[in-house]
C-alpha cells in the first residue's frame, strides 16, 4: 500500500521547521548509503548530531509517531532516526531498494515502510519527483510541504534529478508491529471504519464494541510488540 498523508497541516509550524533546518550543517549523503545505493545517491544530509539537530529530530519524530493516520496505516513498532535530505541542481537518487535492516545493536530495525515528508513548495524546484514502483506501474509524487508519502521499503524507488532549485525532505523508516503487508492493510481498513463509526454512533454502541474487540483480537493474533 502506498499512502499520501497530510502529516503537518499547520503552515506556521512548517515555516518554523524550515527555518531551523536552514541553520543545520550538511554532509554528503553517500556517507550513509550502502555500497550499491552510494553509486546512485546524489544529495546532502543534515548533521543531526548537534543540539539544534537533536531538538528537530525529537520534535519531528514525536509528531510523526503520534500521527493517527501514520499509526493506523503503519502500526509502528519502532522508527529509525530521521534524515533531512537536501538535493540541489544535478542531484537525485537513482532507482534503489532501501536496506532491509538499519541501525546497530538494540537500535537495529527491520525496515517495513519508508516515508518522505515533503518540506519545499513544489514550485520552488523542477524535477525531484519521488517515483515508486508499484507492481509494474509507478507512482510519481511531488508533495506540498507537510505531505508525507508512506510506501513499502521493499519497493524500487528513486528521486528524479533536480534540474532547478533545491528540494528538502525528511526521510525515515518504520518497523511495523505487523510484519505482513496484507494484514496491515486489513487493520488499516478496520481502523478507518472505526473512526468513521465513532463519528456516527454512540461510543457504547454494540457495533463499536464489536469492532473494538475485533481490532484488539487481530492485534493479539498478529502483533510482534
Ligand atoms: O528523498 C526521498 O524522497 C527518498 C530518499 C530515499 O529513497 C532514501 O533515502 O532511501
Ligand atoms: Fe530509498
Amino acid at each position: 500500500m502506498i499512502l499520501a498523508i497530510h502529516a503537518i497541516p499547520e503552515p506556521d509550524r512548517l515555516a518554523a521547521i524550515a527555518e531551523r533546518i536552514a541553520l543545520l550543517d550538511w554532509r554528503d549523503g553517500r556517507e550513509t548509503a550502502g555500497a550499491v545505493a552510494a553509486e546512485v545517491k546524489r544529495n546532502e544530509q543534515a548533521i543531526m548530531d548537534s543540539a539544534p539537530g537533536r531538538a528537530l529530530q525529537s520534535e519531528l519524530s514525536a509528531l510523526l509517531a503520534d500521527h493517527p493516520v501514520i499509526r493506523a496505516a503503519a502500526q509502528p513498532r519502532r522508527f529509525s532516526p530521521l534524515l533531512i535530505s537536501r538535493t540541489g541542481e544535478g542531484g537525485g537518487y537513482g532507482p534503489h531498494v532501501d536496506n532491509a535492516l538499519m541501525g546497530r545493536g538494540d537500535r537495529r530495525i527491520r525496515t517495513d515502510l519508508s516515508f518522505t515528508l515533503f518540506l519545499t513548495p513544489p514550485e520552488e524546484y523542477d524535477g525531484g519527483e519521488l517515483v515508486i514502483d508499484a507492481a509494474g506501474t509507478t507512482q510519481q509524487v511531488k508533495g506540498a510541504p507537510g505531505h508525507l508519502m508512506l510506501y513499502p521499503s521493499g519497493s524500487i524507488h528513486e528521486v528524479r534529478p533536480v534540474t532547478r532549485g533545491t528540494r528538502i525532505v525528511c526521510v525515515g523508516w518504520i518497523e511495523s508491529m505487523i510484519e505482513d503487508a496484507a494484514r496491515r492493510e486489513l487493520l488499516f481498513d478496520l481502523e478507518n471504519l472505526r473512526a468513521s463509526l465513532r463519528r456516527q454512533l454512540a461510543s457504547q454502541s454494540a457495533e463499536l464494541l464489536t469492532l473494538d474487540k475485533t481490532i484488539a483480537n487481530l492485534l493479539r493474533m498478529w502483533a510482534c510488540a
